[in-house]
């Protein structure tokens, strides 16, 4: 039924009753040992191309970013923005192709690359953060050299797992990170909001994949979480199902059997490489749910895949 006096709006533009007093109590009380766990905490999210394209969900995904700066968590944004820099590329006539979830960058690419991620899609996130109450800085991985990346000369063959040659142009892998200017963001009232390129030793400009990015500084700062949300419910299996928990072995299987292809790849690699690290709470989380970060972090129904380093023991009974 809808109200008429005080209606919720939903995202979508439905309109929805309020909550009643005793469930809008319940989800506080749920939230608060929450609230409690993550304070002063880092927490780094990872914003999909995907989930920046509808304005809606944008809108609240910076509302969520900036209730965590409110409530006492360090929030550190990394996003992607792959399908605005293939409509950049296409506009400009430059081709491109991707090798396990990687784009092949060359020369004209890399600097299509730095101006669609460091500076349009960047400073879109940073307004539209601000715009909801937040002071957002928009950084790249070349600041204060956060992200020294060396260029990918061999990949590991997702079927074999034997490493191979390859030459996919002006792409790297972390080498180096230095999150200085991070935490001196982050511990004052500003939100770092950072666009996933770096430059190597040599000073070369490399394109790196968003999931990675996020990845290697979740690991390096030892994140109390990592959050990459994406245009999918999570892991999902042969049936399209989707797979709540997934340990080391289950992911290496699954990209060994094509399960995991694609753009899936790098999410899981990273995700791999942030939990041997340490990080226990490492997800994928669906991006097309309103909320989806306050609702990972703040209620007990998770909503997407948790990627842990082994099987959890089972509980008596
Ligand atoms: N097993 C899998 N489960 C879910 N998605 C998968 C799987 N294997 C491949 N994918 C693909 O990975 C995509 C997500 O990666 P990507 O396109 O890079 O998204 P994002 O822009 O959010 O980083 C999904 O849309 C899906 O097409
Ligand atoms: C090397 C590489 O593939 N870089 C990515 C960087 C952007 C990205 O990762 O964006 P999403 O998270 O939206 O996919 C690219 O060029 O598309």
């Amino acid at each position: 039924m809808t109200s008429t006096n005080k209606p919720h709006e939903k995202s979508a533009g439905v309109v929805e009753d309020r909550p009643s007093a005793h469930l809008q109590a319940r989800i506080l009380a749920e939230a608060i040992p929450h609230l409690i766990r993550y304070d002063e905490q880092t927490v780094v999210v990872k914003f999909g191309g995907h989930a920046m394209g509808d304005e809606q969900l944008s809108n609240a995904f910076a509302q969520d970013i900036v209730y965590l700066k409110q409530s006492g968590i360090n929030p550190i944004v990394v996003h992607g923005g792959g399908p605005q820099i293939a409509s950049m590329l296409k506009k400009l006539e430059i081709k491109s192709d991707f090798v396990n979830g990687l784009r092949v960058t060359d020369k004209p690419t890399v600097e299509v690359v730095e101006m669609v991620l460091a500076g349009k899609i960047n400073k879109e996130i940073v307004s539209a953060i601000n715009r909801q109450g937040g002071k957002a800085v928009g950084i790249s991985g070349k600041d204060a050299n956060l992200m020294i990346a060396k260029k990918i000369t061999e990949m590991a063959d997702p079927q074999s797992n034997l490493m191979k040659a390859v030459d996919i142009g002006f792409v790297g892998d972390p080498l180096e990170v230095n999150p200085h200017i991070v935490e001196v963001i982050s511990k004052s009232d500003l939100i770092p909001v950072i666009a996933p390129v770096g430059i190597s030793r040599d000073g070369e400009t490399l394109n790196i994949n968003a999931d990675t990015f996020a990845s290697a500084l979740a690991a390096r700062m030892q994140a109390k979480r990592l959050l990459l949300l994406t245009d999918v419910a999570g892991v999902l299996d042969n049936d399209k199902k989707l797979v709540p928990e997934l340990t080391i072995d289950d992911a290496h299987a699954m990209i060994k059997s094509g399960a995991i292809s694609g753009g899936m790849i790098p999410k899981i690699e990273g995700c791999i490489e942030v939990v041997e690290a340490g990080v226990e709470g490492v997800v994928i989380i669906d991006g097309r749910v309103p909320h989806c970060v306050l609702l990972e972090l703040f209620t007990e129904h998770g909503v997407g895949t948790l990627v842990r380093r082994a099987e959890r023991k089972k509980s008596k009974g």
